[in-house]
Formats: structure tokens, C-alpha cells, sequence
């Protein structure tokens, strides 16, 4: 049987443009993941964490989590292909060889491990290690195309950098970074869940079991609103074990209103276009949640 990888119809390299190699790791989410990872850091310590775990810690984390990214790329071509949001990606869209994309995606991954191993510590490098593969295999290869429940399960490696920013200052997973943890991983459902409602007809299409397309429209609204609730919750938790001041209550209390708000119209109002504008306001909340985490710390040092 041929590889399927080589079974593609060639394409011309002047194609693809070197920006398609940077949107393989999808910039944009890493970016946001690292700000989470940042904070790990900040917390993990009294002081200021040293500069040299934060600095090859981001670099390994961002590089790994590229290229899980990039991996997702390449196992989804097709589906990706299926869907007009994703189309127009390099290797769905056939514009970048997937052979090129295999070899990027391994040299992120390798890079980033390998600098993690060698710079940060052992340990940050295998919880690394078990995220890109809990990511790119398990979520993208597997759970995806299996279970509606895919997301809350798969979600689990994309909460984990604020426990790998922490593990590369302190060397050790603490109960406060596995907290941080839990506050991405609730997130996770209202984050997905409002963009798949939104979405919902080209996942049906694409034959993607997501939670719209397999239990309905109406469910998946409630679910919104009650994993936001439970989101609430679990943002609470930092304030009431004393990890976090007064200056993260207020705020996150009031950002938390706000993202209930968004997560009422989603599951009560005939507003069409409310999924979308709570998908994209969850990804403020999440970095709002962390900024706060780090200016009530530092408040804390310097107060
Ligand atoms: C299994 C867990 C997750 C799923 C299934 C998921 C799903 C998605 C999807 C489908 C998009 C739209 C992408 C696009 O249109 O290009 C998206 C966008 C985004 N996600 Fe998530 N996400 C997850 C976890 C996370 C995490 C943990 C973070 C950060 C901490 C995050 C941050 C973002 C950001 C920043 C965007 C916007 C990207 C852009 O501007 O194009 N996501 N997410
Ligand atoms: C090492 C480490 C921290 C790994 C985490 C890697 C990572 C970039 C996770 C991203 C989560 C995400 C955007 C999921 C969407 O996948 P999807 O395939 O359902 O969405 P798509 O249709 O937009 O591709």
C-alpha cells in the first residue's frame, strides 16, 4: 500500500510562502497559551521567577505547542478541507507539501522539547511532551472524530501552560498550578462549544461529532451556560485559597459578569449572532483572568 503522504499530488513549491509555515503553528492561540504559561511562572515564586527559566521556558512551551499545532495541520487535512473556516489552511488547502509540514512540525516539536530537556528541566519536558502528544494525537487523531465529549477531554493539554510555565521555575507541579490548570480546562467548553454552535452546519457537514452537531443546538446552549458557571467557580477558587488578593476578585468578578452575560444570550436569546461574539469574548476573558492573576500578584509585592 502507498504512504499516503506520498500519494498527494505534488505541488509546486512556489506555492507556499514562508507566513504558511508561522500559521501552521497557529500563532494566535499560542500566543495566548504562553501568556497563561507566563503566569505560572510569576506565581510559582515569592519574587521575580529567574530570567532564564522564563525565557527558555516560553521559547520550548511556544515552540511544542506550535508544533502540536502544526501536527493538527496535517492529521486534519482533510476534514480542514471540508470547512470553509478552514480551507483555505496550507497543507488542507495543498498549497504546502504535507511532507514539508511533517518536517516543520517535527523540527518545532523536536526544538522545543529538546530546549525544554536541556535548559529548563526534565520534568517540564515530558508534561510538555504528554500535552503535544494529548493534542496532536489523542484530541486531533482521535477523541475529535469520536466523541462530542472530545473537547472537555482534548481540552485538558491545552490548559496545561500555566503547570508547565510553573514546573520550569520550581521544578514541581504545586496544588496553585494545578488550579490554573482547572480555570483554563472549565473555559474550554464555553470557548469551543460557542464558536461549534456558530459553526455547527460545516461541522454536520464535515461528519464531525461536535456537540451541536450530535446532541442539538439547544443543548449545547445550555451547556454554555452552565460550564460558564462552573468556570465562575472554579475563578473563585484563587481568591478563596488565598493564592490571589482583592485587586484579582474585584476585576474577575467584574469580567466573570460580563462573560455570563455573553454566555445568557448564547443560551437564551434568538440573537444569531451571539455565539460568535462570546466565542470571541471568552478569549478576552481567559487573558483577562491571567493579566489579573499577575497584576494582583505583583500588586502583592509591592504592597
Ligand atoms: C481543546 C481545546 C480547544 C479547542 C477545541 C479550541 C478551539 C478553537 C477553535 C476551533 C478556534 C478557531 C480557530 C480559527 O478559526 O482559526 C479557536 C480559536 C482560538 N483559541 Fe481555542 N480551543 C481550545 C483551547 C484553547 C486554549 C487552551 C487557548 C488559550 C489558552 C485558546 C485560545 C484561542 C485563541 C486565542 C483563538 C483565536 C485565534 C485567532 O485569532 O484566530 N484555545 N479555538
Ligand atoms: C504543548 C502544548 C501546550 C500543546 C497544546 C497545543 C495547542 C496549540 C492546542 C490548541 C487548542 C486548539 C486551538 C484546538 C482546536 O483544534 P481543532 O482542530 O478542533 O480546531 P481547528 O478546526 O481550528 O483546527
Amino acid at each position: 500500500m502507498r504512504d499516503s503522504l506520498v500519494a498527494e499530488p505534488p505541488v509546486a513549491l512556489s506555492t507556499w510562502h514562508w507566513r504558511d509555515l508561522v500559521e501552521l503553528g497557529k500563532p494566535r492561540v499560542v500566543v495566548v497559551m504562553l501568556v497563561c504559561a507566563l503566569v505560572g511562572m510569576a506565581l510559582s515564586v515569592p519574587g521575580l521567577p529567574p530570567g532564564d527559566a522564563v525565557v527558555f521556558g516560553l521559547v520550548g512551551i511556544g515552540l511544542a505547542a506550535s508544533g502540536a499545532a502544526a501536527f493538527n495541520h496535517i492529521l486534519d487535512r482533510r476534514l480542514d478541507a471540508m470547512m470553509v473556516r478552514t480551507a483555505r489552511r496550507p497543507v488542507a488547502s495543498r498549497r504546502l507539501p504535507t511532507v514539508l509540514a511533517l518536517g516543520w512540525a517535527l523540527l518545532l516539536s523536536v526544538t522545543g522539547l529538546g530546549l525544554l530537556a536541556w535548559q529548563v528541566n526534565l520534568l517540564t519536558a515530558w508534561l510538555t511532551l504528554a500535552s503535544l502528544l494529548g493534542y496532536a494525537l489523542v484530541y486531533t487523531a482521535f477523541l475529535k472524530r469520536a466523541t462530542p465529549q472530545n473537547i472537555t477531554i482534548g481540552g485538558l493539554a491545552g490548559a496545561a501552560p500555566p503547570l508547565l510555565g510553573w514546573t520550569s521555575v520550581t521544578g514541581s507541579a504545586e496544588p496553585e498550578a494545578l488550579l490554573l490548570v482547572l480555570i483554563v480546562f472549565a473555559w474550554t467548553p464555553p470557548h469551543f462549544w460557542a464558536l461549534a454552535i456558530h459553526k455547527r452546519d460545516e461541522y454536520a457537514r464535515a461528519n464531525v461529532p461536535m456537540l451541536p452537531v450530535t446532541h442539538g443546538e439547544a443543548f449545547t446552549r445550555l451547556q454554555v451556560w452552565l460550564y460558564g458557571w462552573l468556570t465562575v467557580a472554579i475563578t473563585l477558587l484563587p481568591y478563596a485559597t488565598g493564592m490571589a488578593g482583592a485587586v484579582y476578585l474585584v476585576g474577575v468578578a467584574a469580567l466573570n459578569v460580563r462573560f455570563m452575560q455573553w454566555n445568557w444570550r448564547v443560551w437564551r436569546t434568538k440573537d444569531e449572532s451571539a455565539p460568535l461574539a462570546a466565542f470571541w469574548f471568552s478569549i478576552r476573558y481567559i487573558l483577562g483572568v491571567f493579566a489579573l492573576l499577575l497584576l494582583d500578584h505583583h500588586a502583592g509585592l509591592v504592597g
